[in-house]
């Protein structure tokens, strides 16, 4: 492999044309990147004396004795090994990044919700001081729920290094452009991409444009997987191939550094003298993801009648419960609506699992007003909910031709653990207060005569 300079004095691993791929296809595969040559050591992983002088160092995303299709690791070789920081680490105090259990007497989460874009108002915000908790569920320290974050982003972190013990992070960007410099290399992501961070994965994030708003998935349970296909085959839905890890990436840098921690839903500091972003070569199945979600291939469907959104599946996380999951990330993207005599947008219901979602942009068929591009909404565990008025009379009056539901990308976060809001949700975050009186004025129908009305 030949090297190249990364414009952020990154060194990275290049393929033999010289020319930069930058990431790695597939979902979960067995990875080899170096950005020198010969850094990887070949045929085993702790050799006497590592080449160029790097420290040899496991990341294990799974217990040791996990089964081995879900046992997950990463050997990096780097110039100064993780565990070289010249303080203790101090406590510190980030406001608005809640963890479960985090229920508050003054704050009802019982009802149906529905948020306004956050506003990007506040400047000098970075991915730590800029994550706002929506919602959380669960608990952190069993290791089971999740959090759901807006971030507000408009500064880089500067010589500032952040991990979670606690969860792998999903984000999905709405506006603007992030960079993940990891320490197992460089992702950059924009709205109509999602990535997966890791738990222990270190990373710095810096503004390529901004200001930057999104969502973010706090997983605290088992790692995010594809769904089972079952009878839809070997293809569809999310395709392997379509994730791409970043190629090794390293920078050698003298500075003096903070490193922050996520643990059991505190933060702490410590510092360090140098970029921790100095793993020369990696290899293992234990790294961080991007997904174009314009690649995902829905399936429908094709004579009558809505399916559950199940089919819209991205990826699941598990919960111990088979097909329960901790948390489902599901899409719904454009797609051609065909049923024949069919009430085509979502029916009315009320779900076990708990409701999260999120505008990316466009209209949400169930909801063509009031539900807009950086919007979310809530509905809790077993809180009915479903289309509202308008969108009840216009789909149970359409002239049912084959339609293209065009310039549209929503998606929730689903979890079968009720979600309890946070006082920045019920508080502070534009909240629409007359959200269910999109539903009030849905009449009475039924006058005891047959006949469809
Ligand atoms: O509430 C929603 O809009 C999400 C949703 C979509 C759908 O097609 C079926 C069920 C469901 O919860
Ligand atoms: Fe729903």
């Amino acid at each position: 492999m030949n090297k190249q300079a990364h414009p952020h004095s990154f060194t990275q691993a290049t393929n033999a044309e010289g020319t930069t791929p930058g990431y790695m296809p597939g979902f979960g595969n067995d990875f080899e990147t170096e950005a020198l040559p010969g850094a990887l050591p070949q045929g085993m992983n702790s050799p006497q004396k590592c080449n160029y002088g790097l420290y040899g160092e496991q990341l294990s995303g799974t217990a040791f004795t996990a089964p081995s299709h879900q046992n997950e690791r990463t050997w990096c070789y780097r110039i100064r090994p993780s565990v070289k920081h010249s303080h203790r680490y101090e406590k510190i105090d980030l406001p608005y990044w809640k963890s479960a259990p985090h229920v508050d007497p003054d704050v009802i989460s019982l009802g149906q919700y529905r948020w306004d874009p956050v506003p990007m108002g506040e400047q000098g915000l970075t991915w730590l001081t800029g994550m706002r908790t929506m919602t959380t569920a669960g608990d952190v320290n069993t290791q089971v729920g999740m959090a759901s974050h807006i971030y507000l982003v408009t500064e880089s972190m500067v010589d500032s290094y952040f991990f979670s013990a606690d969860s792998e992070l999903l984000v999905v960007p709405q506006e603007g452009r992030l960079r993940f410099c990891t320490e197992l290399g460089i992702i950059d992501l924009a709205p109509q991409e999602i990535a997966i961070l890791p738990r222990g994965l270190l990373y710095r994030v810096e503004v390529l444009e901004g200001p930057c708003r999104g969502f973010v998935c706090e997983n605290y349970g088992q790692k995010f997987e594809l769904p089972g296909r079952g009878p839809i085959g070997a293809n569809c839905m999310a395709n392997r191939r379509d994730f791409k890890s970043p190629v090794a990436a390293f920078e050698d840098r003298e500075a003096p550094s903070t490193v922050t921690i996520k643990w059991c839903g505190q933060f702490h500091e410590t510092k360090i003298g140098h970029s921790p972003l100095d793993v020369v070569a990696w290899h293992g199945n234990y790294a961080p993801v991007k997904y174009d979600l314009t690649t995902y291939c829905p399936v429908g469907s094709i004579l009558f009648d809505h399916p559950d959104p199940s089919i819209f599946t991205v990826l699941t996380a598990p919960s111990g419960v088979p097909g329960t999951a901790n948390i489902d990330f599901v899409l719904f993207r454009e797609r051609w609506m065909v049923m024949e005599d069919t009430f085509r947008p979502p029916w009315y219901h009320k779900n076990i699992m708990s409701e999260l979602m999120g505008n990316i942009y466009g209209q949400y068929d169930a909801k063509p007003q009031g539900f807009i591009p950086g919007g979310m909404s809530l509905h809790n565990m077993m809180i009915p909910h479903g289309p509202d008025k308008n969108a009840f009379e216009g789909a149970s009056n359409a002239d049912l031709q084959p339609e293209k539901l065009d310039n549209t990308m929503s998606f929730m976060f689903e979890t079968r653990f009720p979600q309890h809001l946070t006082g920045f949700a019920a508080n502070e975050a534009p909240l629409q207060d007359d959200y269910i009186d999109c539903w009030s004025d849905l009449e009475k129908k039924f006058d005891g005569t047959p006949g469809k009305k």
